[in-house]
């Protein structure tokens, strides 16, 4: 076990938040270049220009020096908590999803060094599909499982497995969500059965255990911690 872990940083200290959140905006949408190849993506943004400057997080003009918004992507089976996670990021408030995503969920995210752009796709079976397409656009990739739902995780672990195989240098961050539920596998357990240490050890990976508890309240300190890695793994990429 020692082993294999030590491929993986598990976050779960403090790391103080810089910058606050400036806003949220979400929106569902089918992009109509899903249908185009991911060769044909390659050099495009995550979000087109109008569709970012829609969510808040529009591009400068390249003449200015302001550094663009650096994407992510959020995927995971449906139900894993990827809205939620991803509206209580934004707006450093508690706030749970009640209704599956629909297709795709933009949420633009600011501290004062950057803007982020998070694209999470519905995990529902159908929407998989679309999951690869987005791939090579990317910088980092969030992935979240449900901890509590041990039957799925399999299922869960051959899709991550997929989606990483054409990429071994993509960074790659985990949440074990839903730590609150009893019975839920903490992060070894969720090591082990998402299998990470056969994902290698070229790219960066992180595995966190987080939780949306009650609506209403300020985020965990673990939902902060792991903006501010994300906000520091993206700064990191080129
Ligand atoms: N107990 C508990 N429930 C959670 C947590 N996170 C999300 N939920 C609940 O889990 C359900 C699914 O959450 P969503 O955020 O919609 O999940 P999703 O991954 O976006 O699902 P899709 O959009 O269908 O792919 C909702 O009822 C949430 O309230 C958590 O950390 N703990
Ligand atoms: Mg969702």
């Amino acid at each position: 076990m020692a082993g294999s872990l030590r491929q993986v940083a598990l976050v779960g200290t403090a790391v103080a938040v810089a910058g606050g959140v400036a806003y949220a905006v979400w929106r569902s949408y089918f992009p109509s270049e899903a249908a185009q190849g991911p060769e044909e993506q390659q050099q495009q943004p995550l979000l087109s220009s109008q569709e970012g400057a829609a969510l808040g997080c529009a591009r400068a003009p390249e003449s200015q020096d302001v550094p663009p918004s650096k994407q992510i992507l959020v995927l995971g089976l449906d139900g894993a908590g990827k809205t939620s996670v991803l509206h209580s990021l934004a707006t450093n408030q508690v706030k749970r999803s009640t209704a599956p995503t629909e297709g795709f969920n933009a949420v633009c995210v600011s501290t004062e060094e950057m803007k982020m752009e998070f694209l999470e796709i519905g995990g529902s079976e159908s929407l998989r599909d679309y999951w690869k397409k987005y791939l090579p656009r990317i910088l980092l990739l969030i992935y979240v499982v449900d901890s509590a739902d041990h039957k799925r995780l399999p299922v869960a672990k051959k899709l991550l497995h997929q989606l990483v195989q054409s990429n071994s240098t993509l960074p790659l961050m985990i949440l074990a969500n839903k730590q609150d539920i009893e019975g839920a596998y903490c992060i070894t357990d969720i090591h082990d059965a998402l299998a990470l240490s056969e994902i290698g050890d070229e790219r960066k990976m992180f595995l966190i255990g987080t939780h949306v508890a009650e609506d209403g309240f300020e985020i965990s300190s673990s939902l902060k911690d792991t903006r501010e890695l994300i906000a520091q793994l993206v700064s990191e990429v080129v």
